[in-house]
């Protein structure tokens, strides 16, 4: 019987350790560490999430803010606002929710955000960093997923993984926290051939693809840790809808650990989106430049 990964839990912990350091840091810059999140249009699903980092946000200690600007809004007025923010000394982190309308050009409005609020990690000089394992913010997901990773592998050296997915806020940085702790990585995609067979030779699989119940259960190892960070709203049998993972969750049994949609990497996200703003309003004062955060 595989264990079950318990990211609420894990979620919690680190939250409680936030909450240690925001309360140094409001004392040292006079004023809690603050959020900005920046919701373009109404999705429903960004709504709740957005709802949801505000909530956990005030937890903690920290303050926060919302821009909610319409669908219809110029990509000028948003980097507008990103340069109001940008210069704010009250924000200390910035978040634009993804994704953005499509006459909105989002890598022009994440490279607009200044690296030291870039909470997210997606600015190309955080991502420069996290490649070249030389600091910097790095994004939400990924690490959670190595710190749910970290509660069962200690030595991850010689250790095979496979990261499904290679978009730039998930597979790609996970596989680069993945090959900093010199684990021997496979980045697979869309067009990947023999997927099954890559799966079945890992010890880690963290599926990241956005396709539920991909993973079936005969691809994974023996005694292989997975972390499912897919998740899909799914029509359920009696009318109503639920979230599904991309890992088919009742055939791995068999595997050393896995992470349950929802429970595992969701509430993680948010865990470090928090640790994040506090990491950025302690680059604020000329702290922690050079620490890497994982
Ligand atoms: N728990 C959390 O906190 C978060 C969860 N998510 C979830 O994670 C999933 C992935 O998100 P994100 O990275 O943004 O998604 P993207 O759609 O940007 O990327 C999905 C990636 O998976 C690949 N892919 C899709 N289908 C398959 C398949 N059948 N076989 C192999 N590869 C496949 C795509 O390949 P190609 O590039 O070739 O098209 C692409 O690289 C989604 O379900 C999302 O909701 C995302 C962010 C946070
Ligand atoms: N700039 C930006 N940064 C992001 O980090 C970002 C984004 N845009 N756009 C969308 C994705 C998705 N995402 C999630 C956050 C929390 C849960 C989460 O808390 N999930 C819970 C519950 C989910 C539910 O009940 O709806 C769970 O899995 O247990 C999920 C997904 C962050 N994203």
């Amino acid at each position: 019987m595989s264990a079950l990964i318990d990211g609420k839990a894990l979620a919690r912990s680190v939250s409680e350790q936030t909450a240690e350091t925001v309360r140094g840091l409001t004392e040292r810059l006079g004023q809690a560490p603050g959020l900005a999140v920046v919701l373009v249009g109404n999705d429903p699903a960004s709504e709740v999430y957005v709802g949801r980092k505000v909530r956990e946000c005030r937890k903690v200690g920290m303050r926060s803010t919302e821009h909610r600007l319409p669908a219809a809004t110029d990509e000028a007025d948003l980097l507008a606002l990103i340069e109001d923010l940008n210069s704010d000394p009250t924000v200390h982190g910035i978040l634009v929710q993804l994704p953005l309308p499509d006459h909105i050009d989002a890598g022009l409005v994440l490279d607009a955000i200044t690296p030291d609020k870039d909470v997210d990690g997606f600015h190309p000089v955080n991502v420069g960093r996290l490649s070249t394992g030389t600091g910097g913010l790095v994004p939400c997901t990924p690490l959670g997923v190595m710190m749910l990773l970290d509660t069962v592998i200690s030595d991850y050296r010689g250790l095979d993984a496979v990261v499904i997915g290679k978009s730039n806020i998930v597979g790609k940085p996970v596989a680069m926290l993945l090959l900093e702790r010199e684990a021997t990585v496979t980045v697979t995609h869309i067009e990947t051939r023999g997927l099954s067979e890559i799966v079945r030779k890992a010890d880690i699989v963290v599926a990241a693809a956005g396709a539920p119940g991909l993973v079936k259960g005969f691809w994974v190892k023996e005694g292989a840790v997975i972390i499912d960070v897919g998740i899909t709203r799914v029509a359920l049998p009696d009318g109503t809808t639920g979230l599904m993972g991309d890992v088919a969750f009742d055939e791995v049994q068999h595997a050393r650990a896995v992470t349950p949609v929802p429970g595992g990497v969701g509430p993680m996200t948010i865990a470090c989106l928090l640790s994040n703003t506090a990491k950025a309003a302690a680059l604020s004062l000329g702290e922690a430049r050079h620490r890497l955060s994982v």
